[in-house]
């Protein structure tokens, strides 16, 4: 890793094509560390396809991927992992039989590498344990230590879910629609969430909720067709005109309709 690396996470020239249809075409990114970042876009615009290029489930056609200065593109998603990235899905990857601690355990465990010895998994075991008591505070669920992840409602597992991505102590952090499914009280309650467990990580968000856009990010990145149309500010991406006409304005307008 280069530690004086000037970006938490840098794409340079990424493009991604599937068969001759090219869906990244050509995206320079650049975000800072402790720099939290919204991806927005139209359906289809090709923001998973970034989030599945950064976190390594796909390849890209051509281009770069640096996280803190390192070129990943390319690499696993594990081994993008262990140098410091962790994503979340928006379907619940957490295990419905295990309770809310032994959930956060098995997440620091695992960022440890227990499974290599169990005599090394032994003399991890208290560190790992006081670690999970410390996600568990965080994520404010110190209180259903002993409930089975399966019983909890579904802010709570979504809670549960943060507390495990963030468990290895990633300093990248990407999350895929966080606040999907929640009603508007449980998004405020979880906007602020994200916001105290990211303290001091960068983070990453696809979101389509304009309320979670504006509510968490420093800079939104307005992909469009493969392309970033801009990457600036909430107050300067709202007042863009060429984002009013190409997403925002129809996306406010579908906001507002709901509700939001
Ligand atoms: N594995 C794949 N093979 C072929 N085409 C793909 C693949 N993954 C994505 N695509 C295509 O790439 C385009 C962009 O998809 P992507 O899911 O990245 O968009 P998105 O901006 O995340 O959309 P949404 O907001 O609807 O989730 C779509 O046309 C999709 O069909």
């Amino acid at each position: 890793m280069a530690e004086n690396a000037k970006y938490a996470l840098e794409l340079r020239a990424l493009r991604k094509s599937f068969g001759k249809t090219e869906i990244i075409r050509g995206v320079d990114l650049a975000v800072r560390a402790g720099e939290r970042v919204a991806i927005i876009g139209p359906n289809g615009a090709g923001k998973s396809t970034l989030f599945n290029l950064i976190s390594g489930r796909f390849a890209p056609t051509s281009g770069e991927v640096l996280l803190h200065g390192a070129r990943i593109e390319g690499k696993k998603p594990f081994e993008i992992n262990r140098m410091g990235l962790s994503r979340s899905f928006q379907i619940t990857n957490i295990f419905p039989k295990l309770s809310v601690f032994e959930n956060l355990r098995c997440g620091v465990l695992w960022s440890m590498g227990y499974r290599y010895t169990f005599l090394r998994f032994l003399s991890r075991l208290d560190d790992a344990n006081e670690r999970a008591q410390q996600l568990m505070e965080m994520i404010k669920l110190d209180k259903k230590r002993d409930v089975l992840a399966i019983n909890l409602t579904y802010a709570e597992q979504r809670a549960l879910e943060i507390g495990i991505t963030i468990a290895g102590g990633a300093s990248v952090i990407l999350l895929d629609e966080p606040t999907a499914g929640m009603s508007v009280s449980e998004t405020t309650r979880f906007i602020a969430l994200i916001k105290e467990v990211t303290e001091g990580r960068t983070l990453l968000t696809v979101e389509h909720d304009m309320g979670v856009v504006f509510g968490l990010a420093d800079r939104i990145a307005v992909v469009v067709y493969g392309e970033v149309l801009a990457f600036d500010t909430p107050d300067a991406v709202r007042a863009n005109e060429r984002v009013q006409e190409a997403y925002l304005g129809s996306a406010v307008a579908d906001a507002q309709a709901q509700g939001h």
